[in-house]
Parts: structure tokens; sequence; C-alpha cells
């Protein structure tokens, strides 16, 4: 989609004088002050660098992969960040630490999105699990952006296919109360960010074309749900572990594959430390299309101003 600009405006005009009130589609200035924010449009122009908060179902997630792809194809696509062709990069800010994008553009097109993710660690593998159904099986935990258990799908004897969506489901929350139950991982720079909320259950690791590996995967977004994308951060946690596990190197590509088919082409940049923690350095790269252009609103009178839960999708809220 090719447009270069968007902004959302209340059109008003006090006593004959048109005054257009801008109330979207422009990102926070920089400034402390209304002054300091108008002279940074006077001395720096209106390019800004974006942040963002990612609102998932139960929880406030720190980051997000297949937000922050779709995040940057909206800033570029709708003109709230100038799109360079070939190649635009800039930052996002997030609540886990700042991550690069570098997006490919052509024609006023954002055609995939690469992101330079925060830096994703292992806090332990194998820690074991008494999972009700399913018996005590192993489980590991690590960081890539939110904060992970992973476990072998075969644990749960089903195999990662849109027919078992439910049934994985069922599965992962039921593993994810029995790992919430165990284990409270804390994350080293961060104590705000601490425990289990989602679920990586793992396809077997094969090899890929030049010399790369591949993987398919489904992430289960509590309250229930599968993660239609391979799921960035997932992914990360995921690199994370294969490195641990001596399974991925540095500079491999890593291709993750989702319930839907979809892919996210990625590597190991680097690695480092996060407070004592060996830590890989995660590149994961997709793509987003933009599918519409809408308007909430609530009525004064709704009975539901912030809405409700029946225990059948959502389950019985606990
Ligand atoms: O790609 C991701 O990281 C996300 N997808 C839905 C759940 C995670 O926030």
């Amino acid at each position: 989609m090719a447009i270069s600009k968007m902004i959302n405006i209340v059109g008003v005009h006090a006593e004959g004088e048109v005054g257009d009130v801008i109330v979207g589609g422009v990102l926070d200035v920089p400034g402390k002050t209304m002054f300091d924010k108008m002279m940074h449009f006077w001395t720096k122009g209106d390019e800004l660098h974006a942040g963002f908060i990612i609102m998932e179902s139960e929880e406030y997630a720190p980051m997000s992969g297949s937000n922050t792809i779709c995040t940057t194809t909206a800033l570029l696509e709708t003109g709230m960040i100038k799109m360079e062709e070939p190649v635009t990069t800039f930052n996002l800010d997030t609540a886990a630490g700042l991550v690069t994008v570098t997006a490919d553009c052509k024609d006023g097109k954002c055609k995939a999105v690469a992101f330079d993710n925060v830096p994703s660690f292992v806090f332990g593998l194998d820690y074991e699990v008494d999972v009700p159904g399913l018996g005590k099986i192993p489980v590991d935990i690590a960081w890539g952006g939110m904060l992970y258990a992973l476990v072998d799908v075969s644990y749960t004897g089903l195999e990662i296919k849109p027919e078992n969506a439910a049934k994985l489901v069922e599965c992962g929350e039921r593993i994810k109360k029995a790992v919430q139950a165990k284990y409270d991982p804390i994350h080293p720079e961060n104590p705000g960010i601490h425990g289990v909320s989602i679920i990586v259950l793992t396809g077997p690791l094969e090899d890929d074309i030049d010399g790369g590996k591949k993987a398919i995967n489904t992430v289960v977004v509590s309250p229930g749900r599968l993660d239609r994308s391979p799921c960035g951060t997932g992914t990360c946690a995921r690199m994370a572990q294969l490195h641990a596990r001596g399974l991925l190197a540095e500079g491999q590509t890593f291709r993750h594959i989702s319930v839907t088919g979809t892919e996210f082409l990625c590597k190991i940049r680097g690695t480092t430390k996060v407070g004592d923690l060996p830590a890989v350095l995660p590149t994961v790269k997709g793509r987003a299309w933009i599918t519409g252009f809408q308007q909430v609103s609530l009525d004064a009178e709704d009975p539901f101003p912030v809405g409700y839960r029946v225990g059948d999708m959502w389950h019985t809220p606990s």
C-alpha cells in the first residue's frame, strides 16, 4: 500500500477561522515541555523515532516479534516514518529495550522487516515439571523478549497441525500452569519481568538448504490461542535454547515455521551476556500486510464498557 502520510484530524472552525485539530497519526515529540516539543519541530523537523507498548490478551508483553513487524509496516506504509528505498532502518523503543528494524522497501511497499531483538538467553535446560495428564516432562526456560517455557511437542502426543489447535492450546495452558507453580525466573536486569507467561511447543530440528536449520513450532498465547505466525519472541527464545544446546551456531540461518505454514528467516548475529548468563543476539525477518483502518468507539450507555469474558474460547477467568 503506497500511502505517504496519514494523519487523523478533527476539522473545526471557530467563528469562521478553520483549525484542523490533529488527534492521531503523529508520533510522540521529544521534549519535557510543550515549548521543548515545539523547538524540536523547529530545529530537527518532524521525523521522529517510534516506540510501542504491546497488549496481548492477558498481559502487556515487554516485546513481540510479530507486532514489531506489524508496527514497522504500519509506520512506513502510512508515512509516519519516512520510507527510504530500497532499505529503511530505524529504532523502535520497546519495554524490553531498543530494537533496530531494517525494512526492505520497494514502490512504496514495505516488503519485509528484519528486527534485531534484545539479547535472548536460557535460564535453565531440562527443568522437570509434573503436568496433569502428561506426567513428568522436561522443559527449558528462556527469554526472547517474553518469558517462555519450551517443550518438545512430542510430549503432548500431538502434531503441530491446525486441526489439533484446540488440543495444543489446552495442553499448552496446562503446561504453563505447572511451570508457573514450580518456577519463577526473574530477568537479571529487570526484576519487574518475571515468571513464565507463554509456551513454545517445539517441532523437530532439521537440516535446511545452505547449511542452515529449520523447524516447525507453535506458541500458545494465553488465555488460549495459537500464534498464527512463527512467533518472533518465541523464535528468539528457541534460538537461545538451540545455541545453548550446541545445535545452532552463530551466523547459521534458522527458518522457523508456524502452524499456518508461514515462516520467519532468522539468525544469531553474535553473542553477549545478560547479567551472568550467556546470551545470543537474534535477528528475525518476516512480512506484514495492512488489512484495514479502524475507529473504535464506546457508547456512553454500553453496559460492558470494559468488555466481558465467558468461559468458552477464553476459558474461565482464574
Ligand atoms: O511474535 C511474537 O513475539 C508474538 N506473537 C504473538 C505472541 C508474541 O507476542
